[in-house]
């Protein structure tokens, strides 16, 4: 697939519950072919952002534009964005062949790099372990025909060789996508990142010049 080069800008997000305070004018780029990293303190409304960015939150304030067009309910286009949430989303009692055949992802394209999810094809969902599902519903969003894509804590529950093996599928689909990477696996974040945003407690973005320095400064890095 070829595409023109998409930019994917989100701002002017304000969240708050109860009074208080989450996102305060969040600004966030994405871009494809450009992977963007997104850090943040537990509880610093990281998860709330990437809801926010798909209108699947309750803002105050909220503009989502792809190449300068508003995109009133970015949840209802998957043709351009898709999100991976941080809970399980696929029917628990799909198959994965049927999952991906929903998802319009060609299972045997994943086959070489995942032989354990493709043998595990004609598997219900339920019925997979955690890791197994966790993968199984990363490759769908990924994989899948869309020009951006926002990733909430996708390594959580994998082992050690699949994240190796994930890292090498983000880096080929972020060629052709904008890809949003939010992790705590700050290594692979920094490793497989061209920009990282730091969501501050005050719920504002700060795009990172140093990303090791800025994140021991901000206490998120032991120094
Ligand atoms: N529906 C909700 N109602 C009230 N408070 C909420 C709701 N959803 C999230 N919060 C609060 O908003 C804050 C930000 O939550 P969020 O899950 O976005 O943090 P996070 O940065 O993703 O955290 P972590 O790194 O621990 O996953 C938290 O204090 C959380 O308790």
């Amino acid at each position: 697939m070829n595409r023109q080069p998409s930019v994917l800008e989100a701002d002017g997000i304000w969240l708050q519950f109860g009074g208080r305070k989450i996102l305060q004018s969040v600004y966030i780029k994405l871009q494809t072919g450009h992977l963007t990293g997104l850090l943040g303190r537990n509880g610093s409304g990281k998860s709330c952002l990437l809801k926010s960015m798909m209108g699947l939150m309750p803002t105050e304030t909220r503009s989502v534009r792809v190449d300068g067009h508003y995109l009133d309910k970015p949840y209802q286009r998957p043709d351009v964005i898709r999100y991976l949430p941080q809970h399980s989303f696929v029917p628990p009692s799909l198959t994965i062949r049927a999952a991906f055949e929903w998802y319009g992802v060609n299972l045997d394209e994943i086959a070489g790099d995942y032989p354990t999810i493709a043998a595990l094809k004609n598997q219900r969902m339920g019925r997979l372990s955690g890791g197994e599902k966790r993968l199984a519903e990363i490759l769908l969003v990924l994989k899948s025909d869309t020009v951006f894509v926002l990733l909430d804590e996708p390594f959580s529950h994998l082992m050690p060789v699949q994240i190796e093996q994930l890292h090498a599928t983000i880096r080929q689909e972020s060629q052709r996508k904008g890809i949003l990477l939010s992790d705590h696996l700050y290594r692979s974040v920094l490793e497989l990142s061209d920009s990282v945003y730091f969501l501050n407690t005050g719920g504002r973005t700060i795009r990172l010049a140093s990303p090791e320095q800025d994140l021991k400064d901000r206490g998120y890095l032991g120094s």
